[in-house]
């Protein structure tokens, strides 16, 4: 395999208003992308379209309306162009148990075209690669939900694709299991330069793992922007410090010293940072507000845990759609006073429901 980091300028997956509509949902609205080389996030609740829109670029369900392309291939007619270059994890359970890691691997590098001593040989370095090498002789009946994860991984890379589509590929895993994958995946393009687009609905994830972050809701775009621009830096400081004996409370005695000095702030609950309710998130005017801040905290010697820039989360953007949903509820109930409950599939129930609540 070759080294490729270099990120060239080229398509690799592209949408121009694309549509599907089931007789009761209409499951991708209109959807536009220009996806380039490198890792992409697909990001949206249970229901959002991600599944479909996978489908639909593997030209194995057809669009309703619109166009797509992978890799220059249209489709609507490239299909079996297509599959030849891509590999696919799907996210459902589809692994064989009796058979071994070893096995599977080998019969669907065949299938995609390996002669036998070359399919044998990729599936040993591609196991090898996903950390499955000491066991790919046992049956996958006996795996764990992570190893299991892995064989579908490897699957999907064993004839050298030149892009991959995963997803969900974290789902079922525990935290650790999580971490290794995210790290595998981006491994896959770092060290062998194969596109990734990865399906998720935990927001925090993609932040770190994709360059690329597109988010839909309801089969709609909301966002399509690289990972920085969503996660840019904002005028606001984050600021955390130590309690002493004579500021048992020191987030109160600073914040009253701040206030006293003319800044503004508020203390940050909804950062979800670690030790929310103990960060402190002041209004940036300047370079004059750091020093403000370095004195203050000196002058009440208390100890300073962090100062730094915040930065967007992703989460925003559905928080930000939210808020216009609830003004448009607002607006719709204000003649009878009743509350129209979240809608299952749209971003404020995933989040409710704590789609968002492993973001880091
Ligand atoms: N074959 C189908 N027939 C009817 N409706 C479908 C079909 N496939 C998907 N849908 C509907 O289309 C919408 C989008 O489904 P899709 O599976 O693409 O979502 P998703 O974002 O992948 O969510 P999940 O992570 O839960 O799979 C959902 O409302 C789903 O019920």
């Amino acid at each position: 395999m070759v080294c490729a980091t270099t990120v060239v300028n080229v398509t690799v997956i592209a949408t121009e208003a694309l549509s599907k509509r089931f007789p009761r949902v209409t499951a991708l609205d209109r959807l536009s992308l220009d996806i380039g080389p490198g890792v992409t996030g697909l990001v949206g609740a249970n229901g959002a379209g991600k599944s479909t829109m996978i489908k639909i670029l593997l030209g194995l369900s057809p669009a309703t309306e619109g166009r797509a392309a992978v890799l220059g291939f249209d489709v609507a007619t490239d299909g079996a162009a297509i599959r030849e270059s891509v590999g696919y994890m799907p996210e459902h359970d589809c692994l064989p148990p009796d058979v071994s890691a070893t096995e599977l691997v080998v019969h669907m590098a065949r299938m995609s075209g390996l002669p036998p001593t070359a399919a044998r040989e990729r599936t040993a370095d591609t196991l090898r690669h996903v950390g499955l090498y000491e066991e790919r002789y046992r049956p996958i009946g006996g795996y764990s939900t992570g190893m299991k994860q892995r064989v579908k991984l490897a699957q999907a890379l064993v004839h050298d694709p030149k892009l991959v589509l995963l997803d969900e590929p974290t789902n079922g895993l525990d935290p650790v299991g999580r971490d290794e994958m995210l790290n595998l995946i981006r491994r896959v393009y770092t060290e062998f330069g194969i596109s990734v687009l990865v399906t998720s609905h935990l927001l925090g994830e993609l932040e770190r793992t994709c360059d690329h972050v597109v988010v839909i809701d309801g089969g709609k775009l909301l966002r399509s922007s690289s990972t920085s621009d969503f996660t840019q830096n904002t005028a606001t400081l984050a600021v955390e410090v130590t309690d002493t004996d004579t500021h048992p409370d020191g987030t109160r005695a600073l914040r009253e010293a701040l206030t006293a000095a003319g800044l503004s702030l508020h203390v940050g609950e909804e950062d979800g940072l670690p030790g929310a309710g103990h960060i402190l998130l002041i209004e940036a005017t300047g370079e004059e507000t750091y020093d403000v801040v370095r004195d203050t905290v000196a002058e009440l010697g208390l100890g300073l845990v962090r100062m730094e820039q915040r930065r967007h989360h992703i989460a925003e953007v559905f928080r930000a759609k939210d808020a216009e949903r609830e003004a448009a509820r607002d607006a719709l109930t204000a003649g009878d006073g009743q509350a129209v409950p979240a809608q299952p599939g749209t971003a404020e129930f995933a989040l409710q429901k704590g789609g968002g609540s492993d973001e880091r």
